[in-house]
């Protein structure tokens, strides 16, 4: 438990006030958000809504043009080995010979600190970080022969090979099927009674079965500490309602807003 100087429960991540723009374009404006330790957040919106540029600017890869942003009380870039990140997009050549242990070994790797395979402890570590995602069985085979969501498990353990306080995960589920989408969900919620996790998605349906709250980015950012997707989130975060982000399920339980159930009746 992150606590502050008084002994009291202190959040994990704390935003206040912050803005964010790139070549004075605005991307985020006023956006406050306190996240506590064993917190599961998903973070949804639009495309192009923000979502990975709060996530770099939580990982300090980013600066804020205004306001201030805080990982369990210290500047991101001086809490960065308590963070594991999951980018979107991990491109990998499939021919690289180069097996699951090793690319969990990388994520041993810290600024001016060298790789090496004979390393008895980190190896130990990249093995221990497999099985903490079922993969140990898998550990030398190459990354290539892996499926999608195996592959995706792997760069998990990366991401948790050095014990981090939170989990970052940006669209973590883009290649995987429906049948993985549940089953990666439920290893993040087990990953979740040990580290505190901010997954961004668009799979509304399957997201709100696992986690605790959601947090919806389109520039400005609205926390809802509970899991379920109201009709008030979707109305604010997609006022264009185009059938794909209209999920039928969510329409057929009355949880979208009536003007977006009047679009689709006409
Ligand atoms: N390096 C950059 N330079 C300039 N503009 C950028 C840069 N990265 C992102 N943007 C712009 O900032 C806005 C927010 O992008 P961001 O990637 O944070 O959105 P997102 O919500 O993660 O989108 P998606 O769901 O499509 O991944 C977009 O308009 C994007 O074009």
């Amino acid at each position: 438990m992150h606590l502050n100087d008084q002994g009291e429960a202190s959040p994990i991540i704390q935003i206040e006030n912050l803005d964010f723009a790139y070549n004075g374009q605005s991307v985020l404006e006023n956006v406050n958000i306190d996240v506590f330790e064993g917190d599961f957040v998903a973070m949804i919106g639009p495309n192009g809504g923000g979502k990975t540029t709060l996530l770099k600017l939580m990982l300090g890869l980013l600066k804020p043009a205004r306001g201030s942003i805080r990982i369990l009380g210290e500047a991101p870039t001086q809490v960065s080995h308590q963070i594991g990140y999951v980018p979107q997009d991990v491109n990998i050549n499939r021919r690289f010979p180069i097996t699951a242990l090793d690319v969990v070994l990388m994520g041993k790797l810290a600024p001016g600190r060298r790789w090496s395979k004979n390393k008895t402890r980190d190896r130990r570590d990249a093995l221990e970080a497999l099985e903490r995602i079922d993969m140990a069985a898998h550990a030398e085979r190459r990354i290539g022969e892996l499926s999608g969501g195996q592959r995706q498990r792997v760069f998990i353990a990366r991401a948790l090979v050095t014990h981090p306080r939170l989990l970052l995960l940006d669209e973590p589920t883009a290649s995987i099927d429906s049948k993985g989408q549940n089953d990666f969900y439920q290893l993040l919620k087990r990953l979740n009674q040990e580290v505190s996790i901010i997954v961004v998605s668009h799979d509304f349906l399957v997201i709100s079965t696992y986690v605790k709250s959601v947090a919806c980015v389109n520039r400005r950012l609205h926390y809802h500490h509970q899991a379920e997707i109201t009709g008030d989130m979707m109305e604010a975060m997609y006022p264009c309602t185009v059938e794909e982000v209209c999920p039928v399920e969510l329409v057929t339980h009355g949880r979208l807003p009536h003007r977006v159930l009047r679009q689709h009746e006409e």
